[in-house]
């Protein structure tokens, strides 16, 4: 029998718009946006993920959001759930004392940043929009590594499963996605 949460699923699923050939040609754009200009879906979403978190990751004490459509779940999420909301950002948009990981996109390449001020051991769950190659959840968890933090896992909203991205984050960290895609 299909549960709530799996209809759900296939609502969110139904709202999601891909666009072909950008931002280069041959690669097929998912856009999230395209489901958040609905209010409804807005909740839907919001609540699957409240639930995912609550099932999946019952005692995890911060969400770690990725620059910059991770932040739209990583704030919504933490906020509903009482915890701490930590960025993760692109070069040069952090102060204070920074740890930083060069890795490779779809679509070129990037550094990413976090704060060093990552209470050792905080239990963190990282979520992000999408998951394609996985360097951006990869890149992540290698910043909360460095800073000593105790990683819970990493949630996304979609999943490209043909780039593999799950084979790119370390062995040991628990990946979910909501949505998969070939
Ligand atoms: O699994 P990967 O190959 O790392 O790709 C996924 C990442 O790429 C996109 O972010 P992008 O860097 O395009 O930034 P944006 O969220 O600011 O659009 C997306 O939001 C993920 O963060
Ligand atoms: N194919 C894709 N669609 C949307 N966002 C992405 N980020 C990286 N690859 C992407």
């Amino acid at each position: 029998m299909t549960s709530d949460y799996e209809k759900g699923v296939e609502e969110l699923k139904s709202k999601i718009k891909s666009f072909p050939d950008f931002p280069k040609k041959g690669i097929l754009f998912w856009d999230i946006f395209s489901a958040l200009s609905d209010g409804n879906t807005c909740r839907l979403l919001q609540n699957l993920l409240v639930q995912t978190v609550r099932d999946r990751y019952p005692d995890v004490e911060a969400i770690v959001g990725l620059e910059s459509r991770g932040f739209l779940f990583s704030f919504s999420l933490a906020a509903e759930l009482g915890l701490g909301c930590i960025p993760v950002r692109k070069k040069g948009k952090l102060p204070g004392d920074i740890v930083s990981y060069k890795y490779d996109l779809e679509y070129g390449s990037d550094i990413l940043e976090i704060q060093n001020t990552v209470r050792p051991g905080l239990k963190c769950l990282i979520v992000d929009d999408l998951i394609a190659t996985g360097g951006s959840l990869n890149a992540a968890v290698h910043l909360l590594k460095t800073c000593g933090a105790n990683i819970a896992g990493c949630l996304a909203v979609i999943e490209l499963v043909s780039l593999k991205g799950r084979s790119n984050i370390p062995d040991g960290i628990n990946v979910h996605s909501l949505i998969k895609y070939d």
